[in-house]
């Protein structure tokens, strides 16, 4: 979970009638119930929670913790791939730059061979058609004035539509007011966690910007006209801002491609693990009439989870070394994480790992600028070359985030950082695993991708299979099989594998990637080997949701494939020993 857009909220036209407060305790901040002992069953369910209640199934428990607040907990064992939760967000809204390539209501892609019909009236939001367009409605006919209203305001075309942050709010806001504010919807999100009171500086500026920005587009001209929405003061909207922050998904595609923001206070009740035993997705469940469903949010056991043990989700990208990790939840999440993947410095972590200097098979933990000092874990040699790791993974550092940045404005430079950033990185002795290699790799891959001219040819096809190779070892090294980002790494492996070989050429054994019908095999097993993890990752009962069906698609088409080719040698064989068989015959 994570919700890095925060940080794009507009601040242009700044109401000059509010005064936003920064840091001010909330007095009617709802607490979360408390219970002595560090995991004891709620007894005293606040009326908040009981919506929360009906919605868990019978097999799972709020119960709440002294350091981790409520979290949810298994009532009975359960297997990996089993969904533990499947719900209908309260508020799903897409990212600008996907309005008008994604439907707004299902939001899914439009059918095969169809288009999306945009809103005559706003212009921005587009649907699948008007099934789509109808179910949201209700939701969308005053967002859809208070949209024109900006839209007409707005001081250029780049900030004519308000960000997904401030649409979500306003979509949550006015959805309250019209459920009415003791409804079980507006209590749910009420019940949710609030960190108003103790958010960190640069936080609480972040929040008063949304405010702003909220205020603008809900056309609010005195903190009283916030009552119609029940809040009462400028800082219980900063209360409420927080309590979005805290708890929003990020919306991803089927296969993982993050296209907007999503909130459901039940799934919010799970607490975060670095090292977590479930996952959140948004895996398309299927079914002919399936667009009335959607968007899913869903909750996957990646491993067998026990009763009475607690169900864990990791709020950020866990192939992310400890400091950076930690970093992201106390700036979003505002606490420290204990787990055991942050608590205990045991070994090495494969995030942070590079091979020994002496090339012994062993692996060292990466110099740091705190302590220099590394040595392999296996023959004891010493790193000497220190300054030069040092110097690379900085590099690397800044290289990945001016190729983030640039990414989609320019393409072309983001490739040529990533290009000359990877061998220097990897010269360094960092392992697949290692921040920020890994990084690096993922975004070359996904650039070579996007950018595949149209006579491709056999050199570039190599180079994306050699990085998404190295893309899905470093993934397997760090996350548990089964997990969603591993799994979509290996389908994507697999499909890059099945793509026709512009030159086929028979290769020395041992040669990688190999050409023709070894390769051909290669992409067969790594199918088979994503479809086993998709079905965990994505939920058995989904049949690994869109992209478990889409592979299931590709290996019968490559078993048909291999079978022809197979045929097609015993063909060969049989039309070979014929004629010898004739001659010696008598
Ligand atoms: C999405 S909410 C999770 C549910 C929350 N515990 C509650 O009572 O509503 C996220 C908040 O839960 C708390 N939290 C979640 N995981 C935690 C952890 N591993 N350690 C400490 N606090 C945690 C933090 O306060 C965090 O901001």
């Amino acid at each position: 979970m994570s919700f890095s857009d925060l940080r794009k909220a507009r601040q242009s036209k700044e109401s000059q009638s509010f005064v936003i407060p920064d840091n001010q305790p909330i007095a009617s901040e709802p607490q979360a119930p408390q219970e002595e002992g560090s995991t004891g069953h709620v007894n005293e369910v606040t009326h908040a929670l009981e919506g929360l209640y009906k919605k868990l199934p019978a097999s799972l428990d709020i119960r709440s913790s002294e350091t981790t607040g409520r979290g949810v907990w298994m009532k009975d064992t359960c297997s990996p791939g089993s969904i533990l939760i499947s719900a209908q967000p309260h508020t799903a809204v897409l990212s600008n730059q996907y309005l008008d390539s994604i439907c707004s209501s299902c939001c899914g892609p439009p059918r095969a061979g169809d288009s999306l019909k945009r809103c005559t009236q706003c212009q921005t939001l587009w649907y699948c058609g008007s099934a789509c367009q109808n179910r949201d409605w209700a939701a969308h006919k005053t967002e859809c004035i208070a949209l024109q209203q900006w839209a007409t305001s707005a001081p250029s075309a780049d900030v004519a539509i308000p960000s997904e942050a401030v649409r979500c709010l306003g979509r949550m806001l006015r959805k309250r007011q019209k459920q009415g504010l003791t409804s079980v919807w507006a209590r749910e999100i009420d019940a949710m966690q609030s960190h108003r009171s103790s958010l960190p500086q640069s936080a609480t500026e972040t929040h008063t910007h949304l405010a702003h920005s909220l205020v603008r587009y809900l056309e609010l001209t005195s903190p009283s006209d916030l009552a119609e929405y029940g809040l009462h003061s400028a800082a219980e909207l900063v209360d409420f801002i927080s309590r979005f922050v805290t708890n929003t998904f990020t919306l991803t595609s089927p296969s993982l491609t993050p296209i907007g923001i999503a909130v459901s206070p039940v799934v919010a009740l799970i607490n975060h693990s670095c090292e977590p035993n479930a996952v959140v997705v948004f895996p398309r469940t299927g079914g002919s009439d399936s667009q009335k469903n959607e968007p899913r949010i869903e909750v996957v056991a990646l491993r067998q989870i026990n009763k009475d043990e607690e169900i864990l989700t990791a709020y950020i990208d866990t192939t992310l070394p400890m400091e950076k990790r930690q970093e992201a939840l106390k700036a979003t999440y505002n606490f420290q994480c204990h787990c055991r993947l942050c608590a205990e410095a045991t070994g090495v972590d494969l995030r942070e790992a590079m091979y020994c200097p002496k090339s012994c098979g062993g692996i060292c933990p990466v110099p740091t600028e705190e302590d220099s000092f590394s040595r392999c874990i296996k023959c004891k040699s010493v790193v000497s070359s220190t300054d030069a790791v040092l110097d690379a993974l900085r590099v690397g550092q800044e290289g990945l985030d001016k190729a983030t940045v640039v990414q989609s404005r320019d393409p072309a430079k983001a490739i040529q950082l990533t290009t000359n950033l990877i061998p220097i990185i990897t010269s360094a002795g960092l392992t697949p695993s290692s921040h920020p290699l890994l990084a690096l790799t993922r975004l070359h891959q996904s650039l070579l991708i996007s950018s595949l001219p149209a006579n491709m040819t056999q050199e570039i096809l190599d180079e994306i299979v050699i990085t998404a190779t190295k893309g899905t070892t470093g993934l397997s090294d760090i996350l548990c099989e089964g997990h969603p980002v591993r799994a979509i790494a290996l389908a994507e492996l697999g499909k890059i594998l099945a793509v026709d070989e512009p030159s086929p050429a028979p290769r020395p054994a041992g040669t990688y990637p190999p050409s023709g019908p070894p390769r051909l095999k290669l992409a067969y097993d790594t199918l088979l080997r994503a479809r086993n993890e998709l079905l965990i990752g994505f939920g058995k009962a989904n049949d690994g949701g869109q992209v478990g069906w889409e592979v299931r698609e590709n290996i019968v088409s490559l078993e048909k494939e291999i079978g022809v080719w197979s045929q097609g040698v015993r063909n060969v064989r049989s039309d070979t020993v014929t004629p010898r068989a004739i001659k010696s015959g008598p």
